[in-house]
C-alpha cells in the first residue's frame, strides 16, 4: 500500500490542496508538500516537476498534482522517467487509471470537479491495485 504522498499543485489548486493533506493525513499516509503554498499565481511546471521527481527517484510511493485544469500538472509530469500520471475527473477514472495504467501521480482539475469527488477519487487511486496481465505489457509499450 502507497504511505509516501508528494502533493503540489499551483495557484488553481491551492484551494484543494490542504483538505487532501489533512484526508491524506487522517487515514495514515505520510504527506510531503511542495507547494504551492499561497492563492497567487504561479506555474504548475514550478510544483509538477519536484512532486514527479519525489515518484521518479522513490522518494515518495505516488504523486498527487493539482491545478485548474490539471492538464498542465499532466504534461508535466509524465515528462519524467518512469511517471505515469493520469488526469482523473470522475471516480470511475481513479481505479481505471490504477488497474489498467499502473499510474502513479493522480492528476486533479480542481476548477471541474467537487472536493468530494476529488477526495472520493484520491481514495480509490491510492487503494487500486495494477491489474497486470495483459496492461502489464501494454504499460511497457509506453516507454520510447
Ligand atoms: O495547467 C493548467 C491549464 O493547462 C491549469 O489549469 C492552470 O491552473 C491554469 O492555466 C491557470 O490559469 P490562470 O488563468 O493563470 O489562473
Amino acid at each position: 500500500m502507497a504511505k509516501k504522498i508528494a502533493i503540489g499543485g499551483d495557484h488553481a489548486g491551492f484551494q484543494y490542496k490542504q483538505p487532501l493533506i489533512n484526508w491524506l493525513t487522517d487515514h495514515g499516509y505520510e504527506v510531503t508538500d511542495f507547494g504551492t503554498y499561497t492563492d497567487q499565481s504561479t506555474d504548475y511546471a514550478d510544483f509538477a516537476h519536484p512532486v514527479a521527481l519525489a515518484v521518479e527517484s522513490g522518494q515518495a510511493d505516488k504523486g498527487v498534482l493539482l491545478c485548474g485544469s490539471g492538464q498542465g500538472v499532466c504534461m508535466t509530469a509524465n515528462k519524467h522517467q518512469g511517471v505515469r500520471a493520469a488526469l482523473v475527473w470522475s471516480e470511475e477514472l481513479a481505479p481505471l487509471a490504477r488497474q489498467h495504467n499502473d499510474a502513479n501521480v493522480i492528476c486533479l482539475p480542481v476548477r471541474f470537479i467537487q472536493l468530494e469527488t476529488a477526495i472520493r477519487s484520491l481514495d480509490l487511486f491510492l487503494q487500486t491495485d495494477f491489474e497486470g496481465g495483459r496492461h502489464e505489457r501494454r504499460v511497457q509499450k509506453m516507454s520510447c
